[in-house]
């Protein structure tokens, strides 16, 4: 399963085109759309979010609501092209009055794109690079979302710091149904509620000074049968497919799974998870690995995390260069977020999801749900004679 996505963040629309996603699969467009949704809020968007409401238009590869097994492709409107028209004409000449952005941003893709593009104006740059498409990501993730839930894997995202602020452990909910209503009534997506307040703090913090924050998010799947992965090839380990596409991600500077970086402080013997066997199936009593071992899902939880860097556009902008005159200059400045860490785990959930489904369909072929179902089925006898 692979699928490519197309848009420039204030040109007519973002595009998503998905191959290899299985036929007969019942689809909601509501579910999609509430994922779009997610990703939109979050305490620290700027003015943008205000603009757009992403929904999404199907217009292949599903018939009567049913995936076909054909290419599925996606469209989300850019509300805000209406503001862009002659900046952004696709086939007209460039207006004499456009402005170039000539000044590029410390921290985006700005000055390394414009000089392997070759481009003199870092719009051209700004409009591919921009996390206006993580919508796509979000799109095809929630897409993928669907198939997990079909046979019995969740997913769900929380922020878990934000400028230096955590979340005590111990004030997360245990349970599934309540964690997931604890961060989605957030408004930064975080399960602990004075946590939140303090994160909201340093989020007004960063405003005031014309400056940004960044924080980690952290992702759980449960429900995957063991053995989604493989360790035989550096591209077949789904940790390491896991941590790319969630680097991939823009801004993500860090991933760890499990016990992550923390592991590498302790003794071997407060790191691995023992292995025990009761009631006719082997059980860890522990969870360091985060539901990887060599590359393959050990049936325990996933857990993953990332870090997200503070936003690289600052209102109070870092030094910079004009890239025509070469005069030290103060970056430009675009309307843009103080904090999307919120935003971001969202994307990172749905990214997930959707690694995990193409290890799924990669370990119990593709065609059709129903020929996926069987063969899950064969499988988890096997498991359970094991
Ligand atoms: C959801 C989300 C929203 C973002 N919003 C902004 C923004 O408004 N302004 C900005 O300069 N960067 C924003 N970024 C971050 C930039 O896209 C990012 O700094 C840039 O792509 C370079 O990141 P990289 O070095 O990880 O590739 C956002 C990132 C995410 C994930
Ligand atoms: C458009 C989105 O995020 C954008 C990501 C972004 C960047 O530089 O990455 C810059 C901002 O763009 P704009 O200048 O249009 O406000 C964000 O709003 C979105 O998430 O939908």
């Amino acid at each position: 399963m692979r699928y490519l996505s197309s848009g420039e963040s204030h040109g007519p629309q973002l595009t998503i085109v998905i191959e290899g996603f299985p036929s007969n699969l019942k689809v909601s467009r509501s579910a999609i759309d509430a994922a779009l949704r997610q990703r939109q809020m979050g305490y620290g968007r700027g003015y943008r979010q205000k603009i757009e409401t992403d929904t999404v238009e199907v217009t292949s590869g599903l018939r009567f609501g049913k995936t076909l097994g054909s290419p599925i492709t996606m469209h989300v409107v850019n509300r805000d092209f209406a503001h862009w028209t002659d900046r952004m004409s696709v086939w007209d000449e460039e207006p004499e009055n456009n402005k170039h952005v000539v000044r590029p941003r410390p921290g985006h893709a700005d000055l390394a794109g414009a000089i392997k593009y070759d481009h003199e104006d870092v719009r051209n740059v700004l409009e591919r690079a921009s996390a206006r498409n993580t919508a796509t990501m979000v799109a095809a993730g929630a897409l993928a979302k669907q198939l997990l839930l079909h046979f019995g894997i969740r997913l769900h995202a929380h922020v878990v710091e934000i400028g230096g602020e955590a979340v005590a452990d111990d004030r997360v909910p245990r349970d599934w149904d309540e964690w997931v209503q604890a961060t989605e009534t957030s408004d930064v997506r975080a399960a602990d509620p004075d946590a939140a307040v303090r994160m909201k703090q340093k989020i007004d913090e960063a405003k005031e000074c014309g400056d940004t924050v960044g924080g980690v998010f952290e992702v759980v799947v449960v429900g995957c049968p063991i053995g989604l992965g493989s360790y035989v090839h550096p591209d077949r380990k789904l940790d390491g497919r896991l941590a790319g596409a969630l680097m991939s991600i823009q801004a993500i500077k860090g991933v760890e799974i499990g016990l992550g970086f923390e592991a590498a402080r302790r003794f071997g013997s407060e790191v691995h998870d023992p292995i025990h066997y009761e009631n006719g199936q082997y059980t860890r009593p522990s969870n360091g690995a985060g539901g990887l071992e060599g590359g393959v899902t050990n049936g325990q939880p996933i857990v993953i995390r990332a870090a997200m860097k503070p936003i690289s556009t600052l209102y109070k902008p870092l030094s910079s260069v004009n890239m025509e005159t070469k005069a030290l200059e103060p970056a430009s400045v675009e309307r843009s977020d103080y904090c999307a860490v919120p935003a971001a785990s969202v994307v990172g959930e749905n990214v997930v999801a959707w690694i995990i489904a193409d290890a799924l369909l990669e370990k119990f072929g593709g065609d059709s749900v129903e020929q996926i179902e069987e063969r899950i089925l064969l499988y988890q006898d096997r498991v359970n004679k094991r």
